[in-house]
C-alpha cells in the first residue's frame, strides 16, 4: 500500500477568502504546492499575490477557507504553535527589508539569534558560510546594508531567507529594481539555494524573465482567484487568453488595467 502522505502537498489552499471593507481581494483560492517544487504566482499589480502569502503565514487571518501545511490546518492555531510553524518558513522581501543598524552578517544571523537563541559566535560563523553561498565574502559581512548595491542586498536579503535552512521559502518580488543581469544572477541563486536545500519555494513576480528560471510550475492569479496553473514550459501555449494576455505584457486583451486612480 502507498503510504498516503507521500501525495501531501506541502501547502494547500481551499476556497481562500480575504476581503477588506467591500473589497474583496481573495475570492476563493484554491491551490497547491508539492513538497520540493517552485512554484511562481503571476499576476498584475494589486491581484492579491501578497496578501495570499501573508494569510499562509498567518500575518493575515483569511475570512473563509482552508490552508493546509504538511497536512496541518493552519487557520485556527493559537499563537505558540503559530510561531512554531513559521519556524518552517524563510522568507526574502521585496526591497530586501534589512535592518541598517545592523551589520550585514547581525542581519543574516537574526532569526538564528533572536527566533532560536543561537550564541551570536555560532550564529556569526553559519550567516559567513551563507554569505558564502550567495557570492559574498566575509568582509561583506562586516559593513551596514546602507553601504551595499541593491543587488548585493538581494544577495544578504537570501542569506537571511536561507539561514535558517527553512523547509518553505516564500520570495517576494526578488528581481524588482534590479538591472537585467544582476536579476539573473539572484534568479540563478534563488534555484541554486532551494535545490541545495531541498526547499519548497514560492514566489510571486510581475518578471517574466525571473518566471521562466525559477519556476516547476506556474499559477496566475485573476480577480482573487487562481485562473490557471500549469508547468513553467506551458506558459507560452497555455490556451488560456489571460495568461497569453500577461505572459506578453499586451495592453489589449481579457486583463483590463485599471488606469485612473482609484
Ligand atoms: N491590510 C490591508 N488593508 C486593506 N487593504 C489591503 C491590505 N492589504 C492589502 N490590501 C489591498 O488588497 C489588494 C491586493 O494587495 P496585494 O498587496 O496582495 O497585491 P499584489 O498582487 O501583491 O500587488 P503588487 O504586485 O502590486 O505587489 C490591494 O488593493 C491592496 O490595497
Amino acid at each position: 500500500m502507498t503510504d498516503p502522505k507521500i501525495a501531501l502537498p506541502k501547502i494547500a489552499l481551499k476556497g481562500v477568502r480575504k476581503q477588506f471593507g467591500p473589497k474583496k481581494v481573495l475570492n476563493g483560492i484554491d491551490l497547491e504546492v508539492g513538497k520540493g517544487e517552485s512554484l511562481v504566482v503571476i499576476g498584475g499589480s494589486g491581484t492579491g499575490k501578497s496578501v495570499m502569502l501573508k494569510c499562509i503565514l498567518g500575518l493575515l487571518a483569511p475570512d473563509a477557507g482552508s490552508i493546509m501545511v504538511d497536512g496541518v490546518e493552519t487557520t485556527k492555531l493559537r499563537t505558540r504553535e503559530r510561531e512554531k510553524l513559521l519556524h518552517k518558513f524563510g522568507m526574502l522581501f521585496q526591497g530586501a527589508a534589512l535592518f541598517d543598524s545592523l551589520k550585514v552578517w547581525e542581519n543574516v544571523a537574526f532569526g538564528l539569534i533572536q527566533g532560536e537563541h543561537m550564541p551570536r559566535a555560532q550564529a556569526k560563523e553559519i550567516a559567513i558560510a551563507k554569505l558564502g553561498a550567495v557570492g559574498l565574502s566575509p568582509d561583506v559581512a562586516e559593513l551596514s546594508p546602507a553601504e551595499l548595491s541593491g543587488g548585493m542586498q538581494k544577495r544578504v536579503g537570501l542569506a537571511r531567507a536561507i539561514a535558517d535552512e527553512p523547509e518553505i521559502i516564500f520570495f517576494d518580488e526578488p528581481t524588482t529594481g534590479l538591472d537585467p543581469i544582476m536579476a539573473d544572477v539572484i534568479n540563478e541563486l534563488i534555484v541554486q539555494c532551494v535545490k541545495d536545500l531541498g526547499a519548497t519555494a514560492v514566489t510571486i513576480t510581475h518578471d517574466m524573465a525571473s518566471a521562466r528560471k525559477i519556476a516547476d510550475r506556474v499559477a496566475m492569479i485573476y480577480e482573487g482567484r487562481i485562473i490557471w496553473t500549469g508547468h513553467a514550459g506551458d506558459i507560452d501555449h497555455s490556451g488560456n487568453a489571460h495568461v497569453d494576455q500577461f505572459v506578453h505584457g499586451r495592453a489589449e486583451g481579457p486583463i483590463k488595467m485599471q488606469v485612473r486612480a482609484l
